[in-house]
């Protein structure tokens, strides 16, 4: 058992601990806290959240966890603890840590002083460690207080074992006096004894037996069963004198299993006597002859621990399983889902879901780019055939316009610089397939239509000069182009509309998602107010 190492709080400022409440908060609705929602929580910029989560994360007060889903952050044992004795020490209840005196199963127990250097008890509850595993395998799990299950069951432990230690040392029985609570940290006087079970001999058992049952009878007179009454919850003072320190299963007298539990705390009495120091009794309390007197157990109800948390708290001791509460929670919400399998399997459901809706957006991305490349493409094959087009409708109607037989007639007439054959230009277009070499071809390409249109443009001024000739009316050729330019055009405002209302919808899916978070995240803010 070593010492709790406090040094680290001296360091920290204001900043970091408004982000460890903010990852606290968070936490009560997310397993882990993504960074923008620490930010808005904390209401600080995300690059001075960023600089003061790396800081706690060097500390170990806060972890960075990768989910399926998302990534963020989760407060740690030790952020939780610090959280709880930041608030005592501005409440001055606590002004210093020391060495650990106790380890339970749910609890670990350090000595402590006030600012005045008083001794002090500091109790941690930790529910949920010995189901470490448990609430591991169930990490990814986003729903409701799931993830906060550790954080919830050990303050709900902390504020009963306050409660209860209030209204035990008010009716004067012997208990630790309770100095405060604040989370999962229980402040008490501090016992100086040993515990029954390291005691291995006393002066008079008999009457230590005695002692014991009565404190059993009197506590059941009051309404309440210890429930777990043995010598590792007793601690024997100097003088013989017996203080109960731990009261995590008392139940009301009236509880259906009362006898059970009233019965079990007298035998284990029983047999510890028996077996420690060889005593044994003829006498021992029976539940039938129990008067009650007074009525503690309805007064504990009616205090700050409501019949809801000790529910929770119960049925995480009854079943060992300290995720019970929310798993009951989520059975209520549904209210279609009977068992756990369900659960597993809507769990699964989710995560298909999420992982279809990723590959649709990844395949709509592709989509959107292949669409956007060949409309760059068409765009391109179609401004190089309208004007070539263009060229070849006029030149075509030049020469259609030349009448030759007349012009060989002229003379002075030469019909050597014609080109033998005008080379069609879908020949030129259809070539150009690669896009390396689409450059060079349309230069080649500019080049060879300027030397026809030279061509041709000698062979009517010829025409002109000469000074005559008939215009033949000839059928103008139609160009052999694939697509006319009106059908590109008509596919092409179709793609874009489509493009647009692809767009459009994804616009509407994010808006809805943000405002969505703002709200749960205004939520959690509002509700954390009773919290602390
Ligand atoms: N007020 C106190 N003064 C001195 N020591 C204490 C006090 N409270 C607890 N301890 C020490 O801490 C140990 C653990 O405390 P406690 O039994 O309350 O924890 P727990 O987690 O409830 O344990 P378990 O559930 O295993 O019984 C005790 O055995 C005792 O030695």
């Amino acid at each position: 058992m070593g010492r709790m190492n406090v040094s680290m709080m001296r360091y920290l400022e204001g900043d970091h601990f408004r982000v460890l409440i903010a990852v606290e908060m968070g936490m009560k609705n997310h397993e882990v806290v993504p960074l923008a929602l620490v930010s808005s929580i904390a209401g600080i910029h995300r690059g001075g959240v960023l600089r003061t989560l790396n800081d706690l994360c060097k500390h170990q007060l806060v972890a960075f966890e990768r989910s399926k889903k998302f990534d963020g952050y989760r407060l740690t044992i030790r952020g939780y603890d610090y959280l709880a004795l930041r608030a005592l020490c501005s409440r001055e209840v606590v002004g210093s840590v020391g060495n650990q005196i106790g380890i339970g199963k749910e609890s670990d127990v350090y000595v402590g002083g006030d600012p005045e250097l008083n001794d002090l008890c500091l109790k941690f509850h930790r529910l949920g460690r010995t189901s470490f595993r448990k609430i591991k395998e169930k990490r990814d799990y986003h729903k409701k207080r799931k993830s906060a299950s550790w954080l919830y069951l050990s303050r709900l432990a902390a504020a009963k074992e306050f409660a209860f230690l209030k209204a035990l040392q008010e009716r004067g029985f012997p208990v630790p006096k309770a100095v405060d609570v604040c989370r999962h940290l229980v402040v008490m006087q501090l016992v100086v004894g040993q515990t029954l079970c390291n005691v291995n001999h006393v002066e008079d058992p008999a009457a230590l037996y005695d002692r014991l049952m009565a404190l059993i009878v009197k506590l059941a007179r009051h309404g309440v069963i210890h429930g777990d009454f043995n010598e590792f919850n007793l601690i024997l003072l100097e003088d013989e004198r017996i203080v109960m320190i731990d009261f995590p299963q008392m139940v009301s007298i009236d509880h259906p299993n009362a006898e059970f539990y009233f019965d079990r705390d007298v035998t284990c009495v029983r047999t510890f006597f028996k077996r420690r120091f060889d005593y044994e009794s003829e006498d021992w309390p029976k539940f039938d002859e129990i008067e009650r007197k007074g009525n503690m157990d309805v007064l504990l109800e009616a205090s700050g621990f409501t019949k809801k948390m000790a529910l929770d708290l119960n049925k995480a001791y009854d079943d060992g399983n300290f995720l019970a509460h929310c798993e009951q929670e989520l059975r209520n919400e549904s209210g279609e889902k009977e068992d756990g399998e369900s659960d597993s399997d809507s769990e699964e459901e989710e995560d298909l879901e999420a992982i279809h809706e990723e590959e649709e957006e990844e395949k709509d991305h592709e989509e959107v780019k292949a669409q956007v490349q060949a409309v760059k493409q068409q765009k391109i094959v179609l401004s190089q055939s309208t004007r070539f087009n263009d060229w070849l409708s006029d030149a075509t109607n030049l020469l259609e316009n030349v009448d030759l037989k007349a012009l060989k007639t002229e003379e002075g007439y030469d019909d050597s610089d014609l080109p033998e054959k005008i080379t069609h230009p879908h020949g030129v277009v259809a070539a150009s397939d690669s896009s390396e070499n689409e450059e060079d071809e349309d230069e080649e390409e500019e080049e060879d239509h300027v030397a026809v249109e030279e061509q041709v443009a000698k062979v009517v001024k010829k025409k002109r000069q000469a000074g005559g000739g008939g215009v033949g009316a000839r059928s103008v050729a139609s160009s052999a182009a694939t697509f006319t330019a009106e059908e590109i055009k008509r596919k092409l405002a179709l793609d874009r509309k489509r493009n647009k209302e692809k767009i459009r919808l994804k616009v509407k899916g994010k808006q809805s998602a943000v405002s969505r978070n703002r709200k749960d995240n205004k939520n959690v803010i509002s509700e954390y107010a009773g919290w602390i």
